[in-house]
Protein backbone atom coordinates (compact mmCIF):
# COMPACT_ATOMS: atom_id res chain seq x y z
CA UNK A 1 0.00 0.00 0.00
CA UNK A 2 0.94 3.51 -0.34
CA UNK A 3 0.74 7.06 0.74
CA UNK A 4 -0.72 9.69 -1.27
CA UNK A 5 -0.03 13.43 -1.65
CA UNK A 6 -2.19 16.69 -2.95
CA UNK A 7 0.06 19.79 -2.65
CA UNK A 8 -1.82 22.82 -4.70
CA UNK A 9 -3.63 21.20 -6.49
CA UNK A 10 -5.93 22.84 -8.69
CA UNK A 11 -7.99 21.49 -11.72
CA UNK A 12 -9.67 24.47 -13.63
CA UNK A 13 -12.09 24.21 -16.50
CA UNK A 14 -11.86 27.75 -18.45
CA UNK A 15 -11.57 30.12 -15.83
CA UNK A 16 -13.44 28.12 -13.58
CA UNK A 17 -11.77 26.65 -10.64
CA UNK A 18 -13.00 23.25 -10.07
CA UNK A 19 -10.38 22.06 -7.51
CA UNK A 20 -8.75 25.30 -5.94
CA UNK A 21 -5.02 24.94 -4.35
CA UNK A 22 -5.90 21.78 -2.44
CA UNK A 23 -3.21 19.98 -0.24
CA UNK A 24 -3.62 16.78 1.57
CA UNK A 25 -1.73 13.96 2.98
CA UNK A 26 -2.72 10.72 3.27
CA UNK A 27 -0.74 8.41 4.98
CA UNK A 28 -0.23 4.66 4.15
CA UNK A 29 -3.28 3.01 5.22
CA UNK A 30 -5.01 5.75 6.27
CA UNK A 31 -8.94 6.34 5.96
CA UNK A 32 -9.76 8.97 4.70
CA UNK A 33 -13.43 10.69 3.20
CA UNK A 34 -13.48 13.59 1.18
CA UNK A 35 -17.44 15.04 1.89
CA UNK A 36 -18.59 17.99 0.66
CA UNK A 37 -22.22 19.46 -0.92
CA UNK A 38 -22.90 18.78 -4.33
CA UNK A 39 -20.74 20.70 -6.83
CA UNK A 40 -17.82 21.18 -4.73
CA UNK A 41 -14.90 19.58 -6.04
CA UNK A 42 -15.18 15.52 -5.11
CA UNK A 43 -15.50 14.03 -8.01
CA UNK A 44 -12.58 15.82 -10.14
CA UNK A 45 -10.31 15.81 -7.35
CA UNK A 46 -11.36 11.62 -7.61
CA UNK A 47 -10.14 11.95 -11.39
CA UNK A 48 -7.15 13.93 -10.95
CA UNK A 49 -5.71 11.15 -8.13
CA UNK A 50 -7.15 8.05 -10.60
CA UNK A 51 -5.39 10.03 -13.80
CA UNK A 52 -8.39 10.80 -15.94
CA UNK A 53 -7.89 14.29 -15.80
CA UNK A 54 -4.71 16.34 -15.65
CA UNK A 55 -4.21 18.93 -12.86
CA UNK A 56 -3.85 22.71 -14.19
CA UNK A 57 -1.12 23.44 -11.07
CA UNK A 58 -0.03 21.16 -8.68
CA UNK A 59 1.66 17.76 -8.12
CA UNK A 60 -0.16 14.45 -7.14
CA UNK A 61 2.26 11.53 -5.79
CA UNK A 62 1.36 8.30 -5.02
CA UNK A 63 3.89 5.86 -2.52
CA UNK A 64 6.13 8.48 -2.84
CA UNK A 65 6.24 9.01 -6.93
CA UNK A 66 5.15 12.16 -8.83
CA UNK A 67 2.55 10.82 -11.22
CA UNK A 68 0.94 14.54 -11.80
CA UNK A 69 2.18 17.48 -12.25
CA UNK A 70 1.34 20.21 -15.04
CA UNK A 71 3.53 19.22 -17.27
CA UNK A 72 3.27 15.42 -17.20
CA UNK A 73 0.34 13.08 -16.00
CA UNK A 74 0.91 9.19 -15.98
CA UNK A 75 -1.29 7.04 -17.45
CA UNK A 76 -4.30 5.84 -14.97
CA UNK A 77 -3.24 1.75 -15.80
CA UNK A 78 0.37 2.67 -14.33
CA UNK A 79 -1.19 4.20 -11.33
CA UNK A 80 -2.24 1.06 -9.82
CA UNK A 81 -5.57 3.15 -8.08
CA UNK A 82 -8.37 0.64 -7.88
CA UNK A 83 -12.20 2.41 -7.69
CA UNK A 84 -15.24 1.35 -6.45
CA UNK A 85 -17.72 3.02 -8.36
CA UNK A 86 -21.43 3.65 -7.35
CA UNK A 87 -22.55 1.76 -10.44
CA UNK A 88 -20.25 -1.74 -10.45
CA UNK A 89 -21.31 -3.36 -13.59
CA UNK A 90 -20.34 -7.34 -12.78
CA UNK A 91 -20.69 -9.82 -15.36
CA UNK A 92 -24.38 -12.30 -14.62
CA UNK A 93 -23.16 -14.89 -16.85
CA UNK A 94 -19.65 -15.43 -14.64
CA UNK A 95 -19.16 -16.68 -10.97
CA UNK A 96 -17.69 -14.58 -8.51
CA UNK A 97 -13.93 -15.87 -9.11
CA UNK A 98 -14.31 -15.71 -13.11
CA UNK A 99 -15.84 -11.69 -12.29
CA UNK A 100 -12.84 -11.48 -9.84
CA UNK A 101 -10.47 -12.95 -12.09
CA UNK A 102 -11.23 -11.20 -15.16
CA UNK A 103 -8.60 -8.95 -15.78
CA UNK A 104 -6.14 -11.64 -14.90
CA UNK A 105 -7.13 -14.05 -17.35
CA UNK A 106 -6.71 -10.79 -19.47
CA UNK A 107 -2.90 -9.99 -18.81
CA UNK A 108 -2.47 -13.68 -19.55
CA UNK A 109 -1.72 -14.64 -15.40
CA UNK A 110 -0.89 -17.83 -14.70
CA UNK A 111 -3.78 -20.21 -13.93
CA UNK A 112 -2.77 -21.16 -10.74
CA UNK A 113 -1.52 -17.80 -9.89
CA UNK A 114 -4.72 -16.24 -10.74
CA UNK A 115 -6.81 -18.80 -8.39
CA UNK A 116 -4.67 -17.71 -5.70
CA UNK A 117 -4.57 -14.05 -6.05
CA UNK A 118 -8.52 -14.00 -6.71
CA UNK A 119 -8.71 -16.50 -3.49
CA UNK A 120 -6.94 -13.59 -1.62
CA UNK A 121 -8.98 -10.88 -2.98
CA UNK A 122 -12.34 -12.54 -2.00
CA UNK A 123 -11.28 -13.24 1.50
CA UNK A 124 -9.99 -9.93 2.33
CA UNK A 125 -13.72 -9.08 1.61
CA UNK A 126 -14.58 -12.30 3.61
CA UNK A 127 -16.56 -14.02 0.32
CA UNK A 128 -14.39 -16.86 0.31
CA UNK A 129 -17.04 -19.44 0.18
CA UNK A 130 -19.54 -17.45 -2.31
CA UNK A 131 -16.98 -18.19 -5.12
CA UNK A 132 -18.85 -20.10 -7.59
CA UNK A 133 -21.95 -18.47 -7.29
CA UNK A 134 -23.38 -16.31 -9.67
CA UNK A 135 -24.11 -12.28 -9.01
CA UNK A 136 -27.81 -12.99 -9.50
CA UNK A 137 -27.65 -14.78 -6.59
CA UNK A 138 -26.06 -12.60 -4.24
CA UNK A 139 -27.23 -9.50 -2.30
CA UNK A 140 -26.31 -6.43 -3.10
CA UNK A 141 -23.99 -5.98 -0.37
CA UNK A 142 -22.67 -8.98 -1.52
CA UNK A 143 -22.39 -7.54 -4.96
CA UNK A 144 -20.57 -4.53 -3.59
CA UNK A 145 -18.17 -6.72 -1.61
CA UNK A 146 -17.63 -8.59 -5.39
CA UNK A 147 -16.76 -5.03 -6.97
CA UNK A 148 -14.41 -4.19 -4.26
CA UNK A 149 -12.49 -7.94 -4.52
CA UNK A 150 -12.43 -7.11 -8.34
CA UNK A 151 -10.00 -4.21 -7.87
CA UNK A 152 -8.16 -5.45 -5.17
CA UNK A 153 -6.73 -8.44 -7.30
CA UNK A 154 -4.64 -5.92 -9.18
CA UNK A 155 -3.19 -5.29 -6.02
CA UNK A 156 -3.44 -1.50 -6.25
CA UNK A 157 -1.20 0.94 -3.96
CA UNK A 158 -4.52 2.34 -3.13
CA UNK A 159 -8.17 2.44 -3.45
CA UNK A 160 -10.81 4.98 -4.20
CA UNK A 161 -14.58 4.71 -3.46
CA UNK A 162 -17.08 7.06 -5.16
CA UNK A 163 -19.68 6.60 -3.31
CA UNK A 164 -20.34 3.70 -2.89
CA UNK A 165 -23.19 3.19 -1.49
CA UNK A 166 -25.40 5.82 -2.85
CA UNK A 167 -27.64 3.24 -4.82
CA UNK A 168 -28.32 1.33 -1.32
CA UNK A 169 -30.95 1.40 0.89
CA UNK A 170 -30.62 2.68 4.58
CA UNK A 171 -30.29 -0.82 6.63
CA UNK A 172 -27.54 -1.78 3.81
CA UNK A 173 -25.69 1.26 3.60
CA UNK A 174 -25.52 0.37 7.48
CA UNK A 175 -24.37 -3.25 6.89
CA UNK A 176 -21.88 -1.80 4.48
CA UNK A 177 -20.35 0.29 6.42
CA UNK A 178 -19.35 -2.22 9.02
CA UNK A 179 -17.90 -4.23 6.08
CA UNK A 180 -15.98 -1.31 4.65
CA UNK A 181 -15.30 -0.59 8.22
CA UNK A 182 -13.84 -4.16 9.02
CA UNK A 183 -12.50 -4.71 5.09
CA UNK A 184 -10.00 -1.68 6.02
CA UNK A 185 -8.80 -2.76 9.47
CA UNK A 186 -8.61 -6.75 7.76
CA UNK A 187 -6.36 -5.06 4.66
CA UNK A 188 -4.45 -1.92 6.34
CA UNK A 189 -5.74 -0.44 2.10
CA UNK A 190 -5.09 3.11 2.23
CA UNK A 191 -8.71 4.74 1.25
CA UNK A 192 -9.60 7.43 -0.39
CA UNK A 193 -13.28 7.70 -0.10
CA UNK A 194 -15.89 10.03 -1.93
CA UNK A 195 -19.04 10.75 -0.16
CA UNK A 196 -21.86 13.45 0.39
CA UNK A 197 -23.19 11.63 3.37
CA UNK A 198 -21.88 13.14 6.48
CA UNK A 199 -23.16 10.50 8.93
CA UNK A 200 -21.22 7.82 6.18
CA UNK A 201 -17.83 9.76 6.61
CA UNK A 202 -18.05 9.92 10.38
CA UNK A 203 -18.51 6.20 10.98
CA UNK A 204 -15.36 5.30 8.48
CA UNK A 205 -12.76 7.47 8.31
CA UNK A 206 -9.48 8.41 10.16
CA UNK A 207 -9.43 11.96 8.87
CA UNK A 208 -12.21 13.89 6.91
CA UNK A 209 -11.09 16.10 4.18
CA UNK A 210 -14.26 18.91 3.85
CA UNK A 211 -14.30 20.80 0.38
CA UNK A 212 -16.26 23.61 -0.33
CA UNK A 213 -16.74 25.47 -3.63
CA UNK A 214 -13.15 23.78 -4.59
CA UNK A 215 -11.36 24.30 -1.98
CA UNK A 216 -10.69 22.61 1.21
CA UNK A 217 -12.47 23.64 4.16
CA UNK A 218 -10.69 21.65 6.79
CA UNK A 219 -9.72 18.03 7.31
CA UNK A 220 -9.53 16.65 10.37
CA UNK A 221 -10.72 13.83 12.59
CA UNK A 222 -14.77 13.53 12.81
CA UNK A 223 -14.53 14.44 16.73
CA UNK A 224 -12.36 17.31 15.71
CA UNK A 225 -14.68 18.92 13.02
CA UNK A 226 -17.85 18.13 15.19
CA UNK A 227 -16.50 19.65 18.13
CA UNK A 228 -13.80 22.56 16.70
CA UNK A 229 -14.97 23.54 13.20
CA UNK A 230 -12.17 25.73 11.74
CA UNK A 231 -15.00 28.28 9.59
CA UNK A 232 -18.35 28.60 9.42
CA UNK A 233 -19.02 26.65 6.89
CA UNK A 234 -17.68 23.17 8.58
CA UNK A 235 -19.53 24.62 11.57
CA UNK A 236 -22.88 24.73 9.54
CA UNK A 237 -22.33 22.04 7.39
CA UNK A 238 -21.59 19.44 9.76
CA UNK A 239 -24.30 17.77 12.01
CA UNK A 240 -26.09 21.42 11.04
CA UNK A 241 -24.13 23.10 13.47
CA UNK A 242 -26.05 26.78 14.39
CA UNK A 243 -24.02 29.40 13.64
CA UNK A 244 -24.40 32.85 15.38
CA UNK A 245 -22.71 36.29 15.64
CA UNK A 246 -20.83 37.05 18.68
CA UNK A 247 -18.50 39.25 20.23
CA UNK A 248 -15.40 38.36 22.28
CA UNK A 249 -15.18 39.82 25.26
CA UNK A 250 -11.96 38.61 26.91
CA UNK A 251 -8.60 36.95 26.13
CA UNK A 252 -8.53 33.01 26.18
CA UNK A 253 -7.65 31.05 29.06
CA UNK A 254 -7.44 27.28 29.81
CA UNK A 255 -8.81 27.06 26.29
CA UNK A 256 -11.83 29.21 26.91
CA UNK A 257 -13.36 32.85 26.38
CA UNK A 258 -16.17 35.07 27.22
CA UNK A 259 -18.42 35.99 24.21
CA UNK A 260 -21.80 37.78 23.82
CA UNK A 261 -24.23 37.00 22.05
CA UNK A 262 -27.57 37.96 21.04
CA UNK A 263 -27.47 40.35 24.43
CA UNK A 264 -26.34 36.95 26.86
CA UNK A 265 -22.94 36.56 28.04
CA UNK A 266 -21.43 32.79 27.66
CA UNK A 267 -18.62 30.69 28.05
CA UNK A 268 -17.38 29.27 25.15
CA UNK A 269 -14.67 26.98 23.90
CA UNK A 270 -11.74 28.08 21.77
CA UNK A 271 -8.53 28.12 20.26
CA UNK A 272 -5.38 29.44 21.71
CA UNK A 273 -4.23 32.75 21.87
CA UNK A 274 -8.31 34.14 21.17
CA UNK A 275 -8.46 37.72 21.94
CA UNK A 276 -11.37 40.06 22.44
CA UNK A 277 -12.79 41.07 18.91
CA UNK A 278 -16.18 42.27 17.08
CA UNK A 279 -17.31 39.82 13.82
CA UNK A 280 -16.78 36.79 15.47
CA UNK A 281 -19.25 33.68 15.06
CA UNK A 282 -19.83 30.93 17.39
CA UNK A 283 -21.32 27.30 16.60
CA UNK A 284 -23.56 25.47 18.53
CA UNK A 285 -24.62 21.65 18.90
CA UNK A 286 -27.67 20.13 19.85
CA UNK A 287 -26.32 19.53 23.58
CA UNK A 288 -25.06 23.42 24.13
CA UNK A 289 -28.48 24.67 24.10
CA UNK A 290 -31.23 23.92 26.81
CA UNK A 291 -34.69 25.41 27.44
CA UNK A 292 -34.34 27.34 30.83
CA UNK A 293 -37.09 28.57 33.50
CA UNK A 294 -38.83 31.39 33.28
CA UNK A 295 -36.75 32.85 36.12
CA UNK A 296 -33.39 31.47 34.80
CA UNK A 297 -30.94 33.77 32.24
CA UNK A 298 -31.52 33.55 28.88
CA UNK A 299 -32.20 34.93 25.34
CA UNK A 300 -35.99 35.15 25.04
CA UNK A 301 -37.89 34.59 21.99
CA UNK A 302 -40.91 32.85 20.07
CA UNK A 303 -41.26 29.45 18.81
CA UNK A 304 -42.05 30.28 14.99
CA UNK A 305 -42.17 26.06 14.32
CA UNK A 306 -42.39 22.84 16.51
CA UNK A 307 -42.38 19.79 14.43
CA UNK A 308 -42.21 16.24 15.99
CA UNK A 309 -39.63 13.47 14.75
CA UNK A 310 -39.76 10.78 17.05
CA UNK A 311 -38.54 10.69 20.41
CA UNK A 312 -37.63 14.60 19.28
CA UNK A 313 -38.79 17.46 18.81
CA UNK A 314 -37.38 20.11 16.23
CA UNK A 315 -38.22 23.46 16.91
CA UNK A 316 -37.20 26.98 14.92
CA UNK A 317 -37.09 29.89 17.63
CA UNK A 318 -36.79 33.42 16.55
CA UNK A 319 -34.73 35.21 19.56
CA UNK A 320 -36.54 38.84 20.65
CA UNK A 321 -33.08 40.89 20.40
CA UNK A 322 -33.19 39.79 16.74
CA UNK A 323 -35.62 37.47 14.94
CA UNK A 324 -33.96 37.64 11.92
CA UNK A 325 -31.58 35.49 13.56
CA UNK A 326 -33.33 32.39 13.42
CA UNK A 327 -32.57 29.31 15.81
CA UNK A 328 -33.14 25.95 14.41
CA UNK A 329 -32.54 22.82 17.15
CA UNK A 330 -33.73 19.73 18.24
CA UNK A 331 -35.08 19.34 21.53
CA UNK A 332 -35.27 15.63 23.25
CA UNK A 333 -37.07 16.45 26.21
CA UNK A 334 -41.08 15.37 26.69
CA UNK A 335 -42.38 18.96 26.46
CA UNK A 336 -44.64 20.03 23.87
CA UNK A 337 -44.18 23.39 22.25
CA UNK A 338 -46.48 24.82 20.09
CA UNK A 339 -46.33 28.07 17.60
CA UNK A 340 -46.22 31.56 18.80
CA UNK A 341 -45.30 30.06 22.31
CA UNK A 342 -42.80 32.04 24.43
CA UNK A 343 -39.32 29.96 25.37
CA UNK A 344 -36.04 31.37 26.99
CA UNK A 345 -33.20 29.52 25.39
CA UNK A 346 -29.61 29.00 27.51
CA UNK A 347 -26.63 28.84 25.37
CA UNK A 348 -24.42 26.31 28.11
CA UNK A 349 -21.28 25.88 25.74
CA UNK A 350 -20.11 26.79 22.27
CA UNK A 351 -17.15 26.84 20.01
CA UNK A 352 -15.77 30.29 18.90
CA UNK A 353 -15.19 29.48 15.22
CA UNK A 354 -11.71 30.93 14.56
CA UNK A 355 -11.07 33.83 11.87
CA UNK A 356 -10.19 32.81 8.78
CA UNK A 357 -10.73 34.54 5.09
CA UNK A 358 -13.90 32.51 4.55
CA UNK A 359 -15.56 33.74 7.15
CA UNK A 360 -15.44 37.68 6.85
N1 LIG B 1 -15.58 18.76 -17.50
C1 LIG B 1 -16.05 19.83 -16.87
N2 LIG B 1 -16.19 21.01 -17.49
C2 LIG B 1 -16.66 22.11 -16.85
N3 LIG B 1 -17.00 22.13 -15.54
C3 LIG B 1 -16.89 20.99 -14.86
C4 LIG B 1 -16.41 19.77 -15.47
N4 LIG B 1 -16.42 18.79 -14.52
C5 LIG B 1 -16.87 19.37 -13.40
N5 LIG B 1 -17.16 20.67 -13.58
C6 LIG B 1 -17.67 21.60 -12.57
O1 LIG B 1 -16.81 21.56 -11.46
C7 LIG B 1 -17.53 21.66 -10.24
C8 LIG B 1 -17.20 20.48 -9.36
O2 LIG B 1 -17.76 19.30 -9.93
P1 LIG B 1 -17.62 17.86 -9.27
O3 LIG B 1 -18.32 16.90 -10.16
O4 LIG B 1 -16.20 17.61 -8.96
O5 LIG B 1 -18.44 18.06 -7.93
P2 LIG B 1 -18.91 16.97 -6.85
O6 LIG B 1 -18.52 17.52 -5.53
O7 LIG B 1 -18.39 15.64 -7.22
O8 LIG B 1 -20.48 17.01 -7.01
P3 LIG B 1 -21.58 15.83 -6.86
O9 LIG B 1 -21.59 15.48 -5.39
O10 LIG B 1 -22.83 16.51 -7.31
O11 LIG B 1 -21.14 14.72 -7.74
C9 LIG B 1 -19.00 21.74 -10.63
O12 LIG B 1 -19.38 23.10 -10.60
C10 LIG B 1 -19.03 21.19 -12.04
O13 LIG B 1 -20.08 21.76 -12.78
Amino acid sequence: MAGLTLSNVTKSFGDFDAVKDVSIDVEDGEFLAVLGPSGCGKTTLLRLVAGFDRVSAGQISIGGKIVSDADSSMAPEKRRVGIVFQNYALWPHMTVAENVGYSLKVAKVDKVEARRKVDEALALVDLTGLADRRPANLSGGQRQRVALARCLVAAPSLVLFDEPLANLDVHLRAAMEDEFAAFHKRSGTTIVYITHDQAEAMALADRIAVMDKGRLAQLASPRELYNEPANTMVASFIAQGIVLPAQVLAAEKDGKTEVEVLGQKVSVRCRPGEAPRMGANICLRAPDLEIADEKEPGILGTVLRAVYKGGAMRIDFAPDADPEQKISFEHSGHAEFGEGQKLRLQIVSGWLIPETEQNS
